[in-house]
């Protein structure tokens, strides 16, 4: 059987994209480079948007790089159920692209946040989150200067009532997100966004845990299987 082909989206200021492609090859799929400026999804199966500062964050974090060519296929695509992660910044990015609902706003505190931050993986029921079991306690860092998810009244109430919270924050909240949010899906449950980085958690000699490497043992596996 081939292996899955996880695609991973460079834009100008990019800076995860590396550690995605290699969490992805440690999961067990191909990891394939995609470029903000092509037209070419290269057939993949799904696709990582990774964290950084695509085009400086100017404007707004993740404003100008939903209008990347190739952002326009990854919109088509996610519609007819093409499973993508978002992390950080690709976080950022679904939200600006509308394919999450909601904003990530500057962090309640003005400053830049670094920490390795325990979260509760909320659903487990994703492409994404399918190898966790809900409620399960990690251990993942975060890194952000623009991370507190905001929504208003509705939408908050509609995430919390369809379970479409992915993970929560414990603890401590970094950043003031609403509801203590660090990830959401789609209604159809292929998009996923995540403020934490999950790909900074695939091997102890590097990370605080091991703990992120589920989001893509998850994916490889439904692939695989499917
Ligand atoms: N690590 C990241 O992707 C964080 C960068 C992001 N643009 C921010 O500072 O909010």
């Amino acid at each position: 059987m081939n292996a899955a082909r996880i695609g991973v989206i460079t834009f100008p200021g990019s800076l995860d994209d590396r550690d995605a492609a290699r969490a992805i090859t440690m999961a067990g799929a191909e990891a394939v480079p995609l470029w903000h400026a092509d037209h070419d999804l290269r057939d993949v199966d799904a696709v990582v948007l990774p964290g950084g500062f695509s085009y400086g964050d100017y404007l707004r974090a993740g404003a100008l790089a939903r209008f990347a060519p190739l952002m326009t296929e990854v919109i088509a695509a996610a519609g007819n159920g093409l499973p993508v992660l978002g992390i950080c910044n690709g976080f950022q990015v679904l939200c600006e692209s509308h394919l999450l609902p909601g904003a990530l706003l500057p962090n309640a505190g003005l400053h830049f946040v670094c920490r390795d931050q325990r979260l509760r993986i909320d659903d487990a029921g994703t492409a994404w989150t399918a190898d966790y079991s809900t409620g399960q306690e990690v251990v993942i860092p975060v890194k952000n200067a623009d991370g507190r998810y905001a929504a208003d009244r509705e939408t908050l109430a509609e995430l919390e009532g369809e379970g479409r919270v992915v993970a929560r924050y414990l603890d401590l909240n970094p950043n003031g997100s609403l509801n203590d949010i660090a990830g959401i899906r789609n209604e159809a449950g292929n998009v996923v966004g995540l403020m934490p980085h999950p790909e900074h958690a695939v091997e102890s000699l590097t990370g605080p845990s091991t703990d992120g490497l589920g989001f893509f043992t998850s994916i490889v596996k439904g692939l695989v299987g499917a």
